[in-house]
């Protein structure tokens, strides 16, 4: 049921992935996997190298033929030859696809021409999507002068000529330095604010929880998880951390202590320095109160939130970067 009451949900998926697969030989790169976007969504799917992320949202994008399942777009089944559920996609490849001799302007009329769109339309088009990467007053100048990032806006801006509904980034960030990054978000959440709807990918955690309305988490092609980032917090068994100084190296009696206090989930100790795990962020006042009634002098502490990049280890046992 949705919010309004209604069972319609053809009105609000976008897109619908069931079940599709893909080998390169013998080796099974996406088995079986499926998710939505609903309208105005960001989607984040994350995974390690590997993972089978790039080879999902080739097929997604009609750049390679499933072997299984389906990819059904704003109601039209992707096939060979949809033409018309294609030209709702646009794709930001991990691979820079732009002319290097030529300005971001001629590489964008290029772009364009490809989609049909020529004249008047073309040049507006052009400066609107300048201006959502903020590129405006670089457009006359090659790419070849540009840097990662600004060549990475200048792709986001391609992808965004003939107005697609569904934008798919594949790893937007990779050799990008830090003020970049934050370029490039500022120009997602630009395209967020218009409603528009996101797949992104990525192998860092922090990217995708700060961008994506629901986190589908990949590994070896299946999905382990598909949700939103506050029901993935739920996963952990630490939803906060405290970290306490001690005047000295805590006793097995005290940690035994500490790890029988209501909300705490995990004692670990280095030296003076106590860290627990809280099943919630309000149980750290009653652990503090009882460290101080057994003597502990507290030199400092702190609180945090616990990270989601702790899910993928929770979910797999493993980290989701060597
Ligand atoms: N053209 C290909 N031929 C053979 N194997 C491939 C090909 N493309 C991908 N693979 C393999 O399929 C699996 C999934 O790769 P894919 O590129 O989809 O992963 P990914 O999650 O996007 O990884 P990355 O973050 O490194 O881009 C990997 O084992 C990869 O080696």
């Amino acid at each position: 049921m949705l919010p309004d009451g209604s069972n319609n949900t053809e009105a609000t998926v976008l897109l619908s992935v069931e079940q599709i697969s893909k080998s390169y030989g013998a080796r099974k790169a996406v088995d079986g996997v499926s998710f939505q976007v609903q309208r105005g969504q960001t989607v984040g799917l994350i995974g390690p190298n590997g993972a089978g992320k790039s080879t999902t949202v080739s097929m997604i994008c009609g750049l390679l033929r499933p072997d299984g399942g389906s990819i059904v777009l704003d109601g039209e089944t992707m096939a060979q030859g949809a033409s018309g559920a294609k030209r709702k996609i646009g794709f930001v490849p991990q691979d820079l696809a732009l002319y290097e001799d030529l300005s971001a302007l001629e590489n964008l009329k290029l772009f364009g021409a490809l989609y049909g769109l020529k004249g008047a339309p073309l040049k507006q088009r052009c400066e609107q999507v300048l201006a959502l990467v903020n590129l405006s007053d670089r457009a006359t100048e090659h790419a070849a002068s540009f840097s990662g990032g600004m060549k990475r806006r200048l792709n986001i801006a391609a992808a965004l000529l003939h107005d697609p509904q569904l934008l798919i980034l594949d790893e937007p960030t990779v050799g990008v330095d830090p003020q970049s990054r934050n370029a490039i978000f500022d120009t997602l959440e630009a395209l967020q604010a218009q409603g528009r709807s996101l797949i992104y990918t990525s192998h860092y955690m922090e990217e995708v929880e700060r961008l994506a309305d629901h986190i589908v988490i990949i590994d070896h092609g299946k999905v382990l998880a598909n949700e939103t980032p506050a029901a993935l917090y739920q996963r952990l068994p630490a939803q906060a951390a405290l970290e306490v100084q001690l005047a000295h190296e805590p006793s097995a009696a005290l940690l035994a202590g500490v790890q029988a206090l209501d909300g705490v989930t995990a004692v670990e100790h280095a030296g003076a320095t106590l860290n627990i795990g809280l099943s919630a962020g309000p149980h750290a006042a009653p652990v503090l109160a009882w460290l101080a009634a057994q003597g502990q002098s507290l030199q400092h502490f702190a609180t945090a939130r616990t990270s989601l990049e702790n899910i993928f280890l929770n979910l797999t046992g493993r980290s989701l970067r060597d």
